[in-house]
């Protein structure tokens, strides 16, 4: 069968199975959508065919509606190109057709993968296929009648969960609940599913339409009180999104009109949503995500990755024991070294304790829990290093300790073994320096915990070979990372960009400005929470030692704030002894701490900010755009430099490794919606005004604006030109 193609087979027992093929995820381009309609026409008009089972290609049905075309959607404004999906072809064509229609679902049937199958009049499926709609992750609603089917065949409750929580359940859940009519082997799916075709078609099996099911429906009150428990729950879990409580709506007007006019209601509300900033956002971050894997010179080279079975950690603290449980988790060997015993033990109970939280929160089952506990080994020496593929060492930021690891690491290891550190700041030449294999040396950046946090930060020097970075990003895989590749430099991409976060809301709180509306202000945004409340969950001693770090790499910009050193004089470290800007006792929520306005107000004094000694006045937009342009800034400097070379890197970065909003597209996809003109413009007169270095515009942003170059165009697309000041 060709790549793109949908082919209509009838047999001689008068059913026509018609399989669609768009690899790899056979989603549903418009290409596929035309032929399916035809194909189904000619299926309804041919004497032979009684019956027919609709199929995907290549081991799945469908991964649902093509997201390419929500791009273009969004890039020309034209809805016609959604075609009427919904209601013309699953409602119309498939669930009002006049001969029986079975959905034979293999691997997979996302989004409007399962919405078509839903529209058939029965479902098999073979074991352990993924069943889900995700479209709320991308910013949208079920568009073609999930919000109206899915509720019919499984129940309220369950429908809701699955799709405000875009998690898939299995077929056994599926079958088990409903929304499937049987399970059999891969083998035997065409066979059982032709003859359930005929079955419908003899009135043997019933012929279900979806949409007039409502015996899984309960009372109307009892709907009512359902989703508003749903509508809470979903303003708690994404409290800055619209769109969940949209897609609630429209499933109450099902329930309360009929399914029908909540179809209708369904395709306004998803024509609405398509445009949105919000599903630009997520979409570009569904697209992102999966660019960041494909990495010019290193993945399109035809290098092949090594397996990697065993790993060696150097330091079993909070980052190398974080590391290990990621690895073993995931079926990789660990051997963790540690200077001591005492420490070693240490390292080797923290690791138990992540495993057994993931355990407690359902990640992992108890038999996967004790294989991955015995696939890790402690030691106190190199002995164990002489088979490993790998080493990852975690110890202190400390240069010249690191310098006389990795001397000892390149002796203890075979030649083939990566080289790898987690430092989060410090020069990656200046580590390996003094070794003879420096191809092999590489950053490992995970963040922090480091078996829960996604991002994995690969960073190259010009000496890192490709196939170390193949070998490392397919790690990243196998254990669930998203692996961003970037270049050498302090703070490398993440801590690099993010910097001016924490520096620019000390500036607004040395001018007066209050700490908690700041953080208020910034969750509103979309973080999870404010620059201050991260201050205290990281802990004042780690912002102090950063901060230098940051102060020696760009003296002329990064900013000292008096504040973090005054809070810890006074005995204040943030959440870990419940004391920072906020107080933090156990079994209750955290509550700003009045007891730090003197501290601030003292700190004030310090810094001596404040134009003529008063508070300044500004708006809630300001304050947010103040925190964060300086970002953009310095992001701008990243690309500059090539230390990233791809914007899509710094987006996902930012996303994962930084916690912006995913709404929002990343720090440059929402810098261009924002505009570089107004960005540059802002930092301009924020810098004559305050006088303070991290507001003063980068040459990249200044040509960008002055150009009126997106910021995220490559970085060969900015003309050189003189700047604003000497154009006007
Ligand atoms: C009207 C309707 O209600 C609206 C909709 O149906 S919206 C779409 C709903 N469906 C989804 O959200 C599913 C999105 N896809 C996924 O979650 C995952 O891709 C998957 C679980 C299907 C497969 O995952 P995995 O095997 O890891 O492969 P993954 O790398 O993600 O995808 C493989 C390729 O398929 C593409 N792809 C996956 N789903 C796609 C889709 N629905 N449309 C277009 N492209 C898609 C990816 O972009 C990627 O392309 P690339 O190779 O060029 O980078």
């Amino acid at each position: 069968m060709a790549e793109v193609e949908v082919k209509m087979e009838v047999g001689s027992d008068g059913v026509a199975i018609i399989t669609f093929s768009n690899p790899p995820v056979n989603a549903f381009a418009i290409s596929i959508i035309t032929s399916l309609k035809e194909k189904l026409e000619e299926a309804m008009s041919r004497d032979d065919v009684k019956a027919v089972v609709l199929t995907g290609k290549h081991g799945k049905f469908s991964g649902g509606f093509d997201i390419k075309v929500f791009q273009n959607v969004q890039e020309t404004g034209k809805l016609s190109l959604l075609s009427n999906f919904s209601i013309d072809f699953v409602t119309n064509r498939i669930e009002d057709a006049k001969k029986p229609i079975v959905a034979a679902i293999e691997g997979l049937a996302l989004g409007a993968g399962l919405e078509v199958a839903m529209g058939c009049h029965a479902r098999i499926a073979t074991p352990n296929a993924q069943l889900g709609l995700p479209e709320l992750s991308l910013g949208v609603i079920p568009g073609a009648g999930g919000t109206q089917r899915l509720p019919r065949l499984l129940g309220l409750p369950k429908a809701l969960e699955m799709i405000l929580t875009s998690k898939p359940i299995l077929s056994e859940e599926g079958n088990m609940l409903g929304l499937i009519d049987a399970i059999v082997p891969p083998e035997e799916l065409l066979k059982v599913s032709r003859e359930w075709a005929l079955d419908i078609a003899t009135e043997c099996k019933p012929w279900v339409r979806s949409l007039d099911n409502a015996d899984k429906i309960g009372s109307l009150s009892e709907s009512k009180e359902i989703i508003k428990f749903a509508r809470l729950q979903a303003k708690r879990i994404a409290p800055n999104m619209t769109h969940p409580q949209a897609c609630l709506d429209v499933i109450e007007e099902g329930i309360v009109q009929g399914g029908n006019p909540g179809i209708l209601k369904e395709g306004e509300v998803f024509s609405e949503l398509v445009v949105s900033d919000t599903s630009k956002g997520l979409v570009h971050v569904f697209f992102a995500q999966r660019a960041t894997s494909k990495v010019p010179n290193v993945t399109d080279i035809g290098l092949k990755p090594r397996v990697v079975k065993k790993v060696a950690i150097v330091g079993g603290g909070l980052m190398g024991s974080g590391i290990a449980t990621s690895l073993i988790v995931s079926n990789i060997n660990v051997v963790l070294k540690e200077v001591n015993s005492e420490y070693l033990q240490k390292g080797i109970k923290t690791i138990e304790e992540n495993v057994r939280g993931l355990v407690a929160k359902k990640k992992l089952s108890q038999s996967r829990a004790e294989k991955a506990l015995s696939m890790i080994k402690g030691v106190s020496d190199y002995s164990e290093f002489n088979d490993v593929d790998m080493v990852i060492e975690t110890i202190i930021e400390d240069l010249q300790l690191k310098q006389e690891i990795f001397g000892e690491i390149e002796k203890a290891c075979p030649p083939h073994c990566i080289l790898a550190t987690n430092t989060s700041a410090i020069d990656l030449n200046l580590i390996g320096e003094k070794l003879t294999c420096q191809d092999r040396v590489v950053g490992a950046h995970f963040f922090s915990p480091a078996h829960v946090m996604s991002l994995l930060e690969i960073v190259r020097t010009e000496k890192t070979s490709p196939q170390v970075i193949v070998d490392l990003m397919t790690v990243a895989k196998t254990i669930k990372k998203v692996p961003v590749v970037v270049g050498n430099c302090t703070g490398f991409a993440v801590n690099r960009a993010f910097f001016p976060y924490k520096q620019s809301a000390h500036i607004l709180l040395l001018l007066g400005v209050d700490l908690f509306k700041i953080d208020r202000l910034i969750r509103n945004f979309g973080f999870p929470m404010g620059p201050f409340q991260l201050e205290d969950l990281s802990g004042y001693d780690v912002a102090v030692a950063v901060g230098k770090e940051y102060k020696a790499a760009f003296p002329d910009r990064a900013f000292y704030s008096p504040v973090t050193e005054l809070l810890i004089e006074s005995g204040r470290n943030g959440k870990r002894n419940g004391k920072g800007y906020y107080v933090y006792e156990k079994g209750s929520k955290s509550k700003p701490d009045p007891l730090v306005q003197p501290i601030i107000e003292e700190s004030i004094k310090i810094a001596n900010l404040m134009p003529e000694g008063k508070p300044i006045s500004i708006t809630d937009q300001e304050i947010v755009e103040m925190v964060l342009f300086p970002m953009v800034n310095e992001a701008c400097r990243v690309l500059e430099e090539g230390i990233v070379t791809r914007v899509v890197d710094l987006d996902i970065a930012s996303v994962l490794g930084m916690s912006f909003p995913p709404q929002r597209g990343g720090i440059i996809f929402w810098a261009d919606l924002v505009g570089s003109k107004h960005i540059y413009t802002s930092l301009k007169n924020w810098f004559e005004k305050y006088g303070n270095n991290l507001y003063k515009p980068s040459r990249f942003l200044e040509e960008r604006a002055m150009n009126g170059v997106p910021l995220s165009a490559p970085v060969s697309a900015t003309p050189k030109t003189t700047s604003f000041d000497s154009q006007s």
